[in-house]
């Protein structure tokens, strides 16, 4: 350790504790071609770099800016050597986020021109943001350090005393003269007398402040460092240069309003492709100028937040994207501020703030403005007007409630409000009794009093048509989560600020699959190991009946599949000229003439579709009958050809033996009912729940480390079935904020059929793969992590040895590794180093999945194999999705950080 360090450090630097030494390494990457241009450092020669020294500023006295030599441009519009088009002009950019931009400069001892920044992802030479602790080193004393520049590089310099040309100060807001950099205000440093001062390191929070030092060829007037408005700022770029087109690029001034352009988020300032990364640099905090970063967005832009535009797609790379609108969703610059909401009269304070938007039922789109909140009731308004919403009511935030608040003139009062003609309507037309101009007291659900009185004296939203009342008078309804207990909200209220803010940055999950891949048993597998209270005493009873119903629903396919084998045995043997009746040992689907009856009757009531009337109370009766058909020989052979019966699913056995048992009264589902049962998530809706992961106390996962750390980072697990995409996936699109899409595959479909609409018959596996083609094809996935779980493994340990995996044609060049010992078990195999026939079929089937994936996308797929019947086997899963999501972070972070070297260090792996 000692020598090696010896061998990094210069000569006569103290060498650190091994112990409290950090290192890292890098790993050859030797995967599959990656997808973005992986970027390269050039060796700069320190010594060769001029540096100089600012004498008078005391401020600026350890301050690193390069020495750049702008150069008269002999021909304005040639490429310069990295490919890009030089324009007459030379310029110096010093922000806060240490964006040194050059172009068509000489930069002493490289001998040759060279156009970039020092600050932004275009130039291919370094990049370095004072913002960004990753990028550069912030300095005490409030310079910067270059990533990978030596100490010398930080010593104080002044700007080139060999140059010709005007200094142009323009700062974009008030209060801040050029005096302030040391500037003068039209000077020019055209023979170094001035010395200069640069106040690199001004509080993000001013950023607007800074000034953008530009070098012109062209003389450019001094009142051009005039402050001013955020309004104006836009004009005058239009403007203030004559002869410049509407609509063209703010940067380089060319193109018109059709070229597709690029908005800064607070200024609007517009900037063409060649322009963007320029003007912004490294964008800390997303879409901004980099003399805007620090300060508010424009509040008309909020929508648009971490959505990323086309030109940037093709400008950055997938890492950059993904942190940059990352940063821009996310930063604290880019919130909404506290300051600009007004509650009740009261301006709210920024726990309030975090409180408000991160409870369960926030306000929509929250906007700068004044607005009052009932707490009691939960119905939020702007002040003067009606309720626009009801949010979760008991939230400490804001002042009281004030009578006039909605601006009412009725006479009637809610909660000490009182209310507009429009409520008094609404009340009217839901029968409450309004005469009197009572007082009324309601609470989050609904109930109504009359102030001074004790007792209850009805539910408003349970009255007939309030709904439909509501929507024609466009007040608004309560959703479910405002049922949510005052005790709940207080919680959250209780809670302590971090807490708020990891809520908003939710990592969500979106889980999705073919029909029958086991999405929804890994969604209430989910939910049985993150929530305390998985299932509601409510759910419960509606899970009762839905399996109970369920029963009579799989006793109907099989008893109409026996029909049709009945027949179709009956048809096969006169046709080779048998007897109808079986012959020794050929298998007959005929029933007697007690079952027949009852089987009759059950299809006909099931046909009409009136088993409801029968339900629940008959069929208990019939309990005991379903038993006997169940145990029935016919009923066993039909069960036994259920690949052919479409609709039948696998757990129609595991209810069916208990029949008796299930239909009882009493009977409650357990937690495996509960996980077997189909039909508790919407079949073809959308079904989502939050989680934390909770704290494991012993190491099983290889997680274990990060999450003492790092105990409370939220996760969204979203289900959505494939049938609910609608055509061309096209509800896809409300998903663009997911963080990782999960794709379920059921290893066992490959040598499963299907009918189509048209009769055709498909496997299971190449409609999975179809759907998965399509998915992670889809524009809104363009850049998401995808993570494929092979469900099912245990089937496909059953089944394997008797179906090869060549059944389906896409695996049709499987060829596993025959073991010698193909009895022993599976440690021992792992022992000998040799795979089991399923594992080799489920490295093998990953192995095409990645490469369809990386084919279509030019990405890594992640895999994972499942069984979801075993909650460990999901738990793994999600632990799993949760360690790629941090190695991915990580990974981002590092990249952007250093310059680019990419690992193939994955977190631990059961999977693949
Ligand atoms: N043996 C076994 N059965 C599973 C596994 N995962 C799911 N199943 C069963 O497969 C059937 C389909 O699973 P679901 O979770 O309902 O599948 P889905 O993706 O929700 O599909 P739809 O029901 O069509 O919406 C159910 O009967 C499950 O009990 C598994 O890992 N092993
Ligand atoms: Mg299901």
């Amino acid at each position: 350790m000692e020598k090696l360090a010896r061998g990094l450090l210069h000569v006569g630097a103290t060498i650190p504790e091994a112990d409290v030494v950090e290192y890292s390494f890098a790993v050859e990457y030797d995967g599959p071609p990656v997808a973005f241009e992986i970027p390269r450092a050039i060796p700069i020669e320190i010594d060769r770099i001029p540096v100089a020294t600012v004498a008078s500023a005391p401020k600026s006295a350890a301050i690193c800016v390069p020495v750049v030599q702008p150069l008269p441009s002999p021909d304005p519009l040639k490429r310069g050597p990295f490919g890009e088009e030089f324009c007459p002009v030379a310029e110096v950019v010093v922000s806060p986020t240490s964006v040194i931009a050059f172009e068509h400069t000489v930069v002493e001892g490289l001998d040759r021109e060279m156009s970039g920044e020092i600050g932004s992802s275009s130039s291919g030479l370094l990049r370095c943001s004072s913002n960004c602790p990753d990028r550069s080193r912030e300095l005490s004393d409030g310079g910067f350090e270059v990533a990978g520049f030596s100490s010398e590089f930080k010593e104080s310099i002044d700007f080139s005393n060999e140059t010709n040309v005007h200094a142009d100060l323009v700062t974009t807001e008030s209060a801040l003269s050029s005096e302030d950099f040391g500037f003068p205000s039209s000077g020019s440093f055209d023979d170094g007398d001035e010395e200069v001062g640069v106040e690199a390191a001004a509080p993000a929070a001013n950023a607007r402040r800074v000034p953008q030092v530009s070098f012109q060829d062209v003389e450019v007037a001094s009142e051009a460092s005039r402050t001013e408005t955020e309004s104006t700022w836009q004009e005058r770029s239009e403007e203030s240069a004559p002869g410049v087109k509407k609509g063209s690029c703010y940067r380089c001034h060319r193109g018109s309003r059709f070229t597709e352009k690029e908005a800064c988020l607070v200024c609007d300032a517009k900037y063409c492709s060649s322009c963007v990364l320029r003007a912004m640099g490294s964008m800390p905090e997303g879409r901004k100028c980099v003399n805007c970063i620090g300060s508010p967005i424009m509040e008309s832009k909020r929508e648009s937040l971490g959505k990323c535009s086309r030109m940037l797609k093709k400008l950055l790379s997938s890492l950059e994207i993904q942190q940059m609108m990352k940063a821009e969703k996310f930063c604290e610059a880019n919130q909404l501020r506290p300051e600009h909401v007004y509650v009740n009269g009261k301006q709210l304070c920024q726990e309030e703030m975090v409180l408000l938007q991160s409870c369960p039922n926030p306000p929509n789109k929250l906007k700068p403005g004044r607005y009052w909140y009932d707490k009691v009731s939960g119905f939020w308004g702007k002040e003067g007007y009606k309720p626009h919403k009801i949010i979760s009511a008991h939230l400490n935030v804001g002042g009281n409630l004030f009578p006039e608040a909605s601006n009412g003139n009725t006479g009637i009062f809610i909660n000490n409000r009182e209310i507009t003609k429009t409520e008094l309507r609404m009340l009217k037309l839901a029968g409450v009794q309004c005469a009197g101009c009572p007082h009324f007291w309601v609470n989050a659900d609904g109930s109504y009093q009359e102030e001074g009185q004790k007792n209850i004296k009805g539910h408003l939203w349970d009255k007939a048509g309030i709904k439909l009342i509501c929507s024609i008078l466009s007040l608004p309804l309560p959703c479910k989560e405002n049922m949510i207990s005052g005790e709940e909200v207080n919680y959250l209220n209780n809670r302590a600020v971090p807490e708020y803010y990891e809520k908003r940055t939710l990592q969500k999950l979106l889980l999705i699959g073919h029909q029958g891949s086991g999405t929804s048993t890994i969604f209430k597998q989910a939910k049985f190991l993150y929530k305390p209270d998985p299932f509601s005493v409510e759910e419960r009873e509606s899970i009762k009946l839905m399996i109970q119903r369920n029963i009579y629903r799989y006793l109907g396919i099989l008893l109409e599949g026996r029909e049709h084998f009945e027949e179709s045995l009956s048809r096969s043997q006169q046709s080779a000229g048998n007897e109808s009746n079986p012959q020794n040992g050929q298998i007959s689907y005929s029933i007697g003439p007690r079952l027949k009856v009852f089987s009759d009757w059950l299809l006909k009531v099931m046909e009409s579709g009136n088993l409801d009337v029968i339900f629940p109370a008959a069929t208990r009766e019939y309990a005991p009958l379903v038993e006997d058909l169940w145990r029935d020989g016919a009923i066993q052979a039909t069960y036994n050809r259920r690949s052919e019966l479409q609709l039948l699913p696998r757990s129609a056995s595991y209810f069916l033996e208990r029949v008796v048992d299930i239909s009882r009264a009493e009977y409650e589902p357990s937690d495996m009912d509960i996980l077997y049962a189909d039909g508790i998530t919407s079949s073809n809706g959308l079904a989502c729940m939050d989680f934390v992961f909770p704290q494991v106390a012993s190491s099983t996962s290889g997680y274990d480390g990060e999450e003492q750390r790092d105990p409370v980072i939220r996760y969204q697990l979203v289900r959505v079935h494939s049938k609910g995409l609608g055509e061309n996936c096209k509800w896809l699109e409300m998903f663009e904020d997911v963080r990782m899409v999960m794709f379920c595959v059921a290893l066992s479909d490959y040598n499963e059929f299907y009918e189509d609409a048209t009769g055709l018959t498909i496997n299971k596996m190449l409609s999975s793969k179809k759907l998965f083609e399509s998915i992670i094809t889809h524009p809104v996935f363009e850049r998401m992590d995808f993570l494929l779980i092979l469900n099912k493994y245990d089937l496909l340990e059953q089944k394997i040895e008797a179906a090869p995996l060549t059944l389906c044609d896409w695996f049709n060049d499987f060829s596993p590794v025959v073991s010698r010992h193909r009895h022993i078990n599976n440690k021992n195999r792992n022992a000998n180093h040799g795979a089991s026939l399923p594992q080799q079929a489920f490295h093998y089937i990953a192995v095409k999945f990645k490469r369809l994936f990386a084919s279509l996308t030019g990405r890594k797929l992640y895999v994972a194999a499942a069984n979801s019947l075993d909650s460990d086997s999901i738990d793994n899963v999600l632990r799993y999705a949760k360690g790629i999501q941090k190695w991915e972070d990580e990974r981002m972070a590092f990249c952007s950080s250093e310059l680019e070297v990419y690992s193939t260090t994955e977190p631990s792996s059961f999977s693949q």
